[in-house]
């Protein structure tokens, strides 16, 4: 049978990684077979253009390269890492997806949300997640983390102006809007043990009626 596609979305420092981190190890605990990646990234091609993306120096790059640097990304590790990963019946865990390039390039780098999405749509075709987490958490509360985070070096998009990162979580908000129930909200802003809780009873869910309905 066909695995289980989960994305995680939110703004930055908003506890995605750490959450997945545990959720994946409670699948592992109950037998389940399991696939974490992240986005950009997760396969060598995509982890290189990761790191061409994200480069603090490259202040010049234009909006559009950025946004079809992410969807060629997207292309080759769907293809190379997620649909395989499906097909043998793996829970895939992935940390950013679509989603992200619609609140990032689409709303809060002004590309608008609809030519975003027909470029991803061109490199994804129909494989949309099957349910995304998204991390509620104010943007000032999930930078304040991050620059608190020593071991952290900060990319280029996290040295974003704070009204860019007020963009990107408006942007969330028309995501979700737009999607139609696929989207659950998770109160970020809690305690890390409650956020994997509450994640937890989501992913469960998703879990039992795949399998055990
Ligand atoms: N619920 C929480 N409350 C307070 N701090 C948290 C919480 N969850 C995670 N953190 C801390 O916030 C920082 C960012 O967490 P994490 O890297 O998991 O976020 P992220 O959403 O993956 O961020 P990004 O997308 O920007 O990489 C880490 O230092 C982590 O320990
Ligand atoms: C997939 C994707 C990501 N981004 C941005 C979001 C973050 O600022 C970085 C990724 O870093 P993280 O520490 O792994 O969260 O890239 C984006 O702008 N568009 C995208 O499609």
């Amino acid at each position: 049978m066909r695995g289980l596609f989960i994305s995680f979305e939110g703004p930055e420092g908003a506890g995605k990684t750490t959450v997945l981190h545990k959720i994946a190890a409670r699948l592992k605990e109950q037998g389940r077979a399991v696939t974490m990646t992240r986005e950009p990234g997760g396969i060598p091609i995509a982890e290189k253009i990761r790191e061409v993306i994200l480069d603090a120096n490259h202040q010049e790059m234009d909006g559009k390269t950025e946004a079809l640097l992410y969807a060629a990304a997207r292309r080759q590790h769907l293809v190379e890492k997620v649909l395989p990963a499906l097909e043998e019946g793996s829970i895939v865990l992935c940390d950013r997806f679509i989603d992200s390039s619609l609140a990032y390039q689409g709303f809060a780098r002004g590309l608008g949300m609809d030519d975003v999405l027909a470029i991803n749509l061109f490199a994804i075709e129909d494989h949309m997640p099957d349910c995304t987490i998204f991390f509620d958490v104010p943007p000032e509360v999930g930078l304040e983390r991050i620059w608190k985070d020593t071991e952290r070096e900060q990319n280029r998009l996290d040295l974003e102006e704070l009204e860019f990162h007020k963009r990107v979580y408006k942007g969330y908000q028309e995501v979700i809007t737009r999607a139609e129930g696929r989207i659950q909200v998770v109160d970020a802003q809690k305690s890390e043990l409650q956020v994997v809780e509450n994640v937890w009873e989501i992913v469960n869910s998703e879990v039992n009626l795949k399998w055990n309905s």
